[in-house]
């Protein structure tokens, strides 16, 4: 599955845009773009960013085919134009944070600069490949806090997945953030994640017997999961499964019953006592059924006996908030001269006011308590490693504010392909999830609650924040001046 044909996966307006650069001969300027995203997702206290790998690998491959060209022909496009579109392959400078990240609202994800023709071309790819994945991760990782660390987690969604692609990166994006698998088997195959998996009611069904059913399964299988709520959970499915492993002994093991339906607390409490009276105390109980964080941690309340959780639906959609809205906002471009000249994106909503320059961010980790105090955004030109006190104060409400002395300031942006090159090596799985733990464990715990957390800081160097004002003045002065000119 290469992402080689996808050029045109882009809004028309992208290419309109890039006709009318190319034809006023500024299409090569060099252009600046941030990513980010403007509100929380799940009203979560973090997001986990995933998404650049799969970019990194779009824009590698990133190169019109014949038949796009023959297509855009067809539009009326013009064969100068499209000689340059066929011409490109991506040549710019990407920074990023890594995948597993946390990251939060109005701070650039990634930063993308290059010629203006590919950097704006690229952009809605880019959107839909970090705003699908880093959502889904998100999901998964608040259902991970609602678990215990004994407890596993499997993906399950692929069924009700918008699409195959968006089953295969949203399990990937589940691992990530704390699954133990997925049943999908070709995404387990593609990114080297665990495969997992029971059986299906179908199978029950195909021998009318739960019987003959488990037993035709062990047969083939050393490892059992036996399905119980076909017919009646505890009258018969628990009671036949322990049959089928009593008559079979050794020659299977035994592992687990999944539940599916009713009361899971009801009947996972009672199918525990089943197994346990039977002398199965290992064997594990598995729970699924339109499960996410609130049924999870409302069934952990009352008591549920549960070992792991299959979660499909609720995730792999990102259900309740099915859309991370990320954009793409030009931060700065080159003009006649050749210098680089921030711009801005105004509105009457404040938190859609984009924040002009090139920039980085920066987690300031307090030494003395190793936990974040804030994310720092700075012109790309700053060094706050360098200072010996940040101030930190909040871009609106600037009376809320806080100075800092012994920190770390981690760059979180890292140039991860410069002039077209992959510069940073495809991670494995265990790396990036490595990286989910240790970002989380520097989080103080009222950023990680799933209900109401507190809103985390994200602060505007001094420089910034000046730089922005000085701009939003300038656009001013400019309204101004077009309304005297009328
Ligand atoms: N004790 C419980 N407390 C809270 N929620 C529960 C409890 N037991 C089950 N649930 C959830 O309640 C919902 C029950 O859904 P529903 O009524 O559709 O299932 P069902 O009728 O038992 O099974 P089926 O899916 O086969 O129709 C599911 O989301 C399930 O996870
Ligand atoms: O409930 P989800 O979180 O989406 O998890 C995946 C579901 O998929 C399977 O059901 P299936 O598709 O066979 O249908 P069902 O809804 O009737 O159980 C499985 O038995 C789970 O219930
Ligand atoms: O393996 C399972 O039990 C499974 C897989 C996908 C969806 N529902 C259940």
């Amino acid at each position: 599955m290469s992402n080689t044909h996808h050029f045109l996966h882009t809004d028309l307006y992208q290419i309109n845009m890039a006709k009318a650069y190319y034809d006023e001969g500024v299409h090569r300027r060099r252009a600046v773009f941030d990513l980010y995203f403007r509100s929380m997702p799940f009203d979560n206290g973090y997001a986990i960013f995933v998404g650049l790998e799969r970019v990194l690998q779009y824009l590698q491959e990133w190169q019109l085919t014949d038949e796009d060209v023959a297509y855009l022909k067809s539009l009326n496009y013009d064969d100068d134009f499209l000689n340059v579109l066929k011409s490109l392959r991506f040549s710019g400078d990407v920074y990023s944070m890594l995948e597993g990240e946390a990251c939060f609202n109005n701070e650039p994800l990634i930063r993308v600069e290059g010629p203006l023709i590919e950097v704006q071309l690229v952009e809605t790819a880019l959107l839909n490949f970090v705003n699908y994945q880093t959502l889904i991760a998100t999901k998964a990782s608040r259902i991970k806090q609602v678990t215990t660390d004994n407890q596993q987690l499997m993906e399950f969604g692929t069924r009700r997945a918008h699409e195959m692609d968006a089953a295969q990166w949203g399990a990937r994006a589940s691992v990530i953030a704390g699954f133990n698998g997925t049943s999908n088997v070709e995404a387990a195959k593609r990114f080297d994640l665990v495969p997992v998996g029971t059986h299906a009611h179908s199978f029950v069904q195909a021998y009318n017997d739960e019987y003959e059913a488990f037993k035709a399964y062990a047969r083939s299988h050393k490892e059992c999961v036996f399905l119980v709520d076909t017919f009646h959970t505890l009258k018969s499915g628990v009671p036949t499964a322990i049959k089928v492993a009593n008559e079979l002994k050794d020659s299977i093991n035994f592992n687990g019953i999944r539940l599916d339906s009713g009361d899971i607390a009801y009947l996972s409490k009672e199918s525990r006592k089943l197994l346990d009276e039977a002398g199965y105390t290992d064997t594990k109980i598995i729970v699924s059924n339109d499960l996410d964080e609130y049924t999870i941690q409302d069934l952990m309340h009352q008591g549920a006996k549960v070992d792991s959780w299959g979660i499909g639906t609720k995730l792999i959609t990102g259900y309740d908030d099915p859309a991370l809205g990320a954009v793409y906002k030009l931060t700065a471009i080159e003009n006649e001269e050749g210098q680089l000249e921030d711009r801005i994106k105004l509105s009457n909503n404040a938190i859609k006011v984009s924040t002009p320059g090139r920039k980085d961010v920066y987690r300031i980790i307090n030494n003395v308590t190793g936990k974040s105090e804030g994310d720092y955004i700075t012109l790309a030109d700053e060094e706050p490693e360098e200072e010996q006190m940040i101030h930190l104060f909040h871009p609106v409400h600037t009376f809320k504010q806080k100075f800092i002395h012994d920190f770390t300031a981690r760059p979180l942006l890292q140039l991860v392909m410069e002039s077209g090159q992959r510069r940073y090596a495809k991670e494995s799985i265990e790396a990036i999830q490595e990286r989910v733990n240790h970002s989380l464990e520097e989080l103080w715990d009222e950023y990680k609650r799933p209900s109401n957390p507190e809103e985390y800081p994200v602060d505007l160097s001094e420089a910034c924040w000046e730089n922005k004002n000085q701009i939003i003045k300038n656009v001013g002065k400019y309204v101004k001046q077009v309304v005297n000119k009328k």
